[in-house]
């Protein structure tokens, strides 16, 4: 039996999908405050590994133990265009408030206070009232992350959060990343395509080949 322990512990976790296995006996731990980045090649497994961990996966076998429900931040933001960035944020409290209450928008003012500082921890303030599809890539990738933020989870998983953003906002991105980390003392595992970003952001990295981790 495994012990709680803070911060993020996987051991041996095996996924299967469609009959065939993705993730083969994957076992990590990241540390509050650290920044785990997790590499490798299109199809090896990144996406998986993050969804399992969130939950969103059943996996055949291994353990999953954090000192907190996962909080996911989607590749391509996943956010409805629709709806103002502030709303947006405001799903991240779902799981507070209820279903029905969140769909009639009857948030309480408690929340929308929550929100309203998520959106300016990622640096976005005055920002609350623009629909989604009226903010830039970068915009929308912080938006995301306050989603997150408002679960307030301690463990903090991103897959691909910069994959569709220019260089100089993925820095961006990735320094908040980082400095909520440290400050919030998050468990932050983060899904990267760019070996450099990852060098530069992250504490350790881990690479995933063929649904194998090995510590690059
Ligand atoms: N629902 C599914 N059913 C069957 N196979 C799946 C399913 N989802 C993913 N896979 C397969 O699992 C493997 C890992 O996919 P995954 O999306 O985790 O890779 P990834 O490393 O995140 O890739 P990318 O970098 O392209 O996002 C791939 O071979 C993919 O085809």
């Amino acid at each position: 039996m495994l012990q709680a322990r803070p911060g993020l512990v996987v051991r041996g976790l095996d996924v299967t999908l469609g009959g065939r296995p993705v993730l083969r006996g994957v076992s990590l731990d990241v540390a509050p405050g650290e920044v785990v980045a997790l590499a490798g090649l299109s199809g090896s497994g990144k996406t998986t590994l993050l969804r399992a961990i969130a939950g969103l996966l059943p996996a055949e076998r291994g353990d999953v133990i954090a000192t907190a429900r996962p909080a996911l931040v989607f590749q391509q933001h996943a956010l409805a265009s629709r709806l103002t960035a502030r709303d947006n944020v405001l799903v991240g409290a779902l799981g507070r408030i209820g279903f029905w209450r969140a769909a009639l928008r009857l948030w309480p003012r408690a929340e929308v206070a929550a929100a309203e500082a998520c959106l300016e921890q990622v640096g976005l303030v005055g920002l609350g009232g623009r629909r989604g599809d009226r903010l830039s890539g970068g915009q929308r990738q912080r938006v995301a992350i306050a989603r997150a933020l408002l679960q307030r989870s301690a463990v903090l998983l991103a897959d691909e959060p910069v994959a569709s953003l220019d260089p100089e906002t993925a820095e961006g991105v990735l320094a908040l990343l980082r400095d909520l980390a440290r400050r919030e003392r998050l468990v932050v595992l983060v899904s990267l395509h760019q070996p450099d970003l990852a060098a530069r952001f992250a504490d350790r990295l881990l690479r995933l080949e063929d649904g194998c981790l090995r510590t690059a």
